[in-house]
């Protein structure tokens, strides 16, 4: 598996195509559930063409379900906490360790800061709910990285759980996003790493500014 933190993610390039987020919540089609709320709306804008090719996966969905978006955008200060508190977690689980696997242990579950795709409104954190908007199991709670069942391929989640990962797979796959392994919940386009996964020349959206 090839983390974020890999030395080709790093060095695949970026160039900024300057395409603004947009802000999810005004598009009638998404659904966008409120738990990581903050005064900016941050959470909720995602580039324009992640936008469009989210709208496009979900009508790949079979008709029973919804996505249900979770976090978008993540501004730089807010990523750098996040990894360094993942950083400091490892310290507690490994004290041994060096800080270069330190961060190689972090970078598991949340993104160095420099090649960071929530930073660059390409990330999308989603999960299923009916087309009532009750969400939907899928074998672990979403940000809930301390069991096996977060990995995307876990297959001791229950049948329910599996075919509907397999179902949002397909749908996010085949409308040009890909999927971080570690995290069934995070899908990504135009980042370096799906740059690196899809094998184009280079990201389109580098760390963004939300004004
Ligand atoms: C922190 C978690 N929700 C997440 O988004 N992880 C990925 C790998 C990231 O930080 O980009
Ligand atoms: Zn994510």
């Amino acid at each position: 598996m090839v983390l974020l933190s890999d030395s080709r993610i790093v060095a695949t390039p970026s160039i900024e195509c300057g395409e603004p987020l947009v802000d999810l919540r005004e598009i009638s089609a998404l659904r966008v559930d409120g738990r990581y709320a903050a005064p900016q709306g941050d959470y909720a804008h995602l580039r324009a063409g992640v936008v469009d090719r989210l709208v496009l996966a979900q009508t790949l969905l079979p008709s029973e379900y919804k996505f249900l978006v979770i976090e978008g955008y993540r501004p730089m200060a807010l990523q750098t906490h996040i990894f360094e508190q993942c950083v400091e977690r490892m310290r507690l689980q490994s004290p041994d360790a060096e800080e270069a696997e330190l961060r190689r242990l972090a970078s598991r579950f949340v993104s160095p800061p420099e090649v960071a795709p929530h930073v660059a409104g390409a990330a999308v954190d989603l999960t299923l709910s009916t087309v009532d908007g009750v969400e939907l199991w899928m074998g672990s709670k979403v940000n809930d990285t301390d069991t096996p069942a977060c990995f995307t391929a876990a297959h001791d989640i229950g049948a329910d759980a599996r075919l509907r990962r397999d179902l949002m797979g397909q749908a996010l796959n085949g409308a040009g996003l890909v999927n971080y392994p570690t995290e069934w919940w995070h899908w990504s386009y135009g980042d370096r790493y799906w740059a690196y996964s899809t094998g184009a020349a280079a990201a389109r959206y580098g760390p963004f500014i939300h004004q």
